[in-house]
């Protein structure tokens, strides 16, 4: 089969999950699309008094656990086909972490390092205008993404409560805790990721004092190499969209960090032994665990055989192309796969939402506790899967997500109940 887009890479999957569960054709039937995909031309005012536009999506791939539920990137690669895999994978990601929630996703084809503060706001409150109609706080409800965070969705926020004439703050996630943010939403991506890891750590052979390689040092991968470096592994290398940084010894996280302020890791090279490193010779540094923390496709048939590590966490949505899947698997590689390793960020967006609803704000303790409930229980529910039919966590997250899915379809009756 030529597959020819990053949906049906990712369609693929679900196919092959199916193909280890007893289910009926009316569940592939609903998910192999969809559900609506609405697309729109943002056009704003610029500071100088010219006009520019933008295109921009939001797929609500399918609702039928609940609400669908997904970022809105701003990246000057969006496309259909980005949004529409990225709304699938959300379908999956909150079926696998059992959250009564949908997928969805949003984009704006745009390079945000060339708007200003202002001109990024009216980029912002432009979108909620044309897609007011289809976000709501019981139908879609979008969140931060690549290149989009807090302030970004207090603007968004704020002008769908001037639209609806209503303060609404459970329409969108990752607030300001000012305005209805939920405690540990920020670092929640990453620290999902850490609670699946560290309770898997002896089944995967990872120690402390492991070497770890982080791709991408925005939110995700920043609040990863703090948890992981606290956690007494040692972050031998880093990258961002400039370049990277690799020191044997390990690197400074707050150094690293001050230095992405600043505009780039690679600052830091030629302090402490820190050395440059080319972005793409990341994945093949010698370490025992490599993190994607950027964005897809990044690990490919071209760069797979050269990866080191041996465990792979994917806090990146697809950074793994499925040929990249197959040779690392042949290597013997244990992917913990994005779909159930990056879910801490839509489990705390729910609890967000959830607080919203409920008027009520949760201390930081108890949304750490339940969101480490969650990683562990659905990671060893992937895990045994995985073992019992002898596929890897992918496969077996994706089993476990479709098996939910296929429940809540079949509930609503299959050919047979209908027929007789
Ligand atoms: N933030 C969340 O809550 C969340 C939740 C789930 C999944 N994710 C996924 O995690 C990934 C990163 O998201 P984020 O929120 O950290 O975004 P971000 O915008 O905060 O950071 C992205 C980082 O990737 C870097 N980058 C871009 N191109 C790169 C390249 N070629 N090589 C190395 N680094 C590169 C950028 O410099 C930046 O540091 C995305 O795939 C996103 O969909 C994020």
């Amino acid at each position: 089969m030529h597959l020819d887009s990053m949906l049906d890479q990712a369609r693929a999957r679900l196919y092959e999950a199916a193909g280890h569960l007893d289910i009926t054709a009316d569940v592939l039937e609903k998910l192999k699309s969809p559900r609506e995909t609405t697309q729109a031309r943002l056009v704003i005012r610029m500071d100088d008094g010219s006009s520019k536009s933008y295109p921009a999506w939001r797929c609500r791939y399918d609702d039928t656990l609940g609400p669908t539920k997904g970022g809105i990137r701003f990246h000057p690669d969006v496309s259909i086909d980005e949004v529409e895999t990225l709304a699938f994978l959300m379908t999956m990601k909150c079926a696998v972490i059992n959250l009564p929630l949908g997928g969805a996703k949003g984009g704006v084809r745009v390079d945000i390092h060339n708007l200003s503060a202002t001109e990024q706001e009216r980029l912002a409150r432009r979108y909620v205008q044309c897609f007011a109609k289809v976000i709501g706080p019981n139908r879609d409800i979008p969140a931060p993404d690549v290149y989009t965070n807090s302030t970004i969705m207090a603007w968004m926020a704020d002008e769908y409560a001037a639209i609806v004439g209503e303060v609404t703050p459970a329409v969108i996630t990752g607030k300001p805790i000012a305005l209805g943010g939920s405690l540990g939403r920020e670092d929640a991506t990453a620290r999902g990721g850490y609670y699946l890891l560290l309770h898997q750590a002896q089944k995967l052979g990872l120690r402390p004092g492991a070497r770890v390689a982080i791709q991408g040092f925005g939110n995700a991968g920043k609040h990863i190499a703090q948890l992981l470096g606290a956690a007494g592994f040692k972050i031998v290398a880093v990258t961002d969209s400039k370049g990277g940084v690799q020191c044997s010894s390990g690197l400074d996280v707050d150094k690293l960090i001050s230095a992405k302020r600043q505009g780039s890791v690679t600052s830091l090279a030629g302090s402490d032994g820190v050395c440059t490193l080319p972005a793409d010779e990341l994945v093949s540094v010698d370490c025992e665990l490599l993190v994607l923390a950027a964005l897809e496709d990044m690990v490919h048939a071209g760069n797979a055989a050269r990866v080191k590590a041996h465990v792979i966490l994917e806090l990146a949505n697809a950074p793994i192309t499925p040929e990249a899947d197959k040779i690392l698997n042949a290597k013997s590689i244990v992917v913990l796969p994005d779909i159930l390793a990056n879910a801490g960020g839509v489990t705390v967006s729910y609890f967000e939402w959830v607080q919203n609803r409920q008027g009520d704000s949760w201390p930081i303790e108890q949304v750490h506790a339940r969101l480490k409930t969650k990683m562990e229980q659905e990671g060893d529910a992937v895990w045994t899967l995985a073992q019992e039919k002898g596929i890897t966590l992918r496969s077996a997250a994706y089993v476990h997500a479709l098996s939910r899915l296929a429940e809540a379809i079949e509930a609503q009756g299959t050919q047979r109940f209908l027929m007789g």
